[in-house]
């Protein structure tokens, strides 16, 4: 018997956009469409992935030591995780993935896109996303939501200039890549915001 591969989406956005409200809310709807589904984040996933998590999310690092560490988190999670669920047939949502070291040490951080490129092929040269939600969301209102309710980790403790660039590099993706992005104005309600996605998941389901 062969299986069709199943389906790839990510979630992203910077800190504070609203991603992981609404991966519930999309898993949920998945479920009750009779999809078998996996539901991971990143940095972490398996419990080597875990560990890199805490590190690079409260350890003091070089740049490219930080990139590095969460290419090796997604090594893993690709091979233990992504990977088998997709190959069985199964469904995979995973709360960030290579986007967001793009956005984040690539455009937040400055580190050279060329080098981002290099460790996207070695770590997962067959495999890209099927859709990826952006959240996206001017900075003032994600840093309102995240002030509101809790500790900071080192990334949600930077700046404007760091989320602006982090963000721009997010949405010139989506603008790169449009065939898989669908950008969402999270600035909205949450009952406005599960609307639309309800309706791209039906669709993706149908
Ligand atoms: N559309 C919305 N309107 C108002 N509040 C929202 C909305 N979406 C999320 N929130 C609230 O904002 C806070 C941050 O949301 P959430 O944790 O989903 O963000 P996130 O993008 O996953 O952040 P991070 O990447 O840092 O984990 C939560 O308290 C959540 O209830
Ligand atoms: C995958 C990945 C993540 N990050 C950053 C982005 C966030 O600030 C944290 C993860 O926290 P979340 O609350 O689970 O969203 O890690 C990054 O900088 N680079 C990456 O590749």
């Amino acid at each position: 018997m062969t299986f069709q591969r199943g389906k790839f989406i990510t979630f992203e956005g910077i800190d504070g956009a609203g991603k992981s409200t609404h991966i519930q809310f999309v898993s949920d709807c998945l479920r009750a469409r009779g999809i078998d589904l996996v539901s991971s984040r990143e940095p972490g996933g398996t419990p080597l992935g875990e560990k890199l998590r805490e590190l690079v999310l409260h350890e003091p690092m070089h740049l490219e030591t930080e990139a590095l560490l969460m290419f090796a988190s997604r090594r893993e999670h690709v091979a233990q995780v992504i990977a088998p669920a997709l190959a069985r047939g199964a469904w995979v949502i995973s709360d960030r993935f290579t986007d967001a070291s793009f956005a984040y040490q690539g455009g937040g951080r400055g580190l050279d896109r060329a080098k981002l490129e290099a460790l996207e092929q070695w770590v997962h040269p067959d495999l890209q996303p099927d859709l990826t939600f952006l959240f996206d969301v001017p900075l003032e209102v994600a840093r309102a939501r995240l002030d509101a309710t809790r500790d900071l980790d080192k990334f949600e403790q930077e700046q404007a200039d760091f989320f602006n660039a982090t963000r721009n590099e997010y949405l010139r993706r989506a603008a790169q890549f449009p065939q898989r992005f669908r950008v969402i104005d999270s600035s909205r309600s949450i009952p406005e915001i599960r609307e639309q996605l309800q309706a791209i998941v039906e669709s993706l389901s149908a």
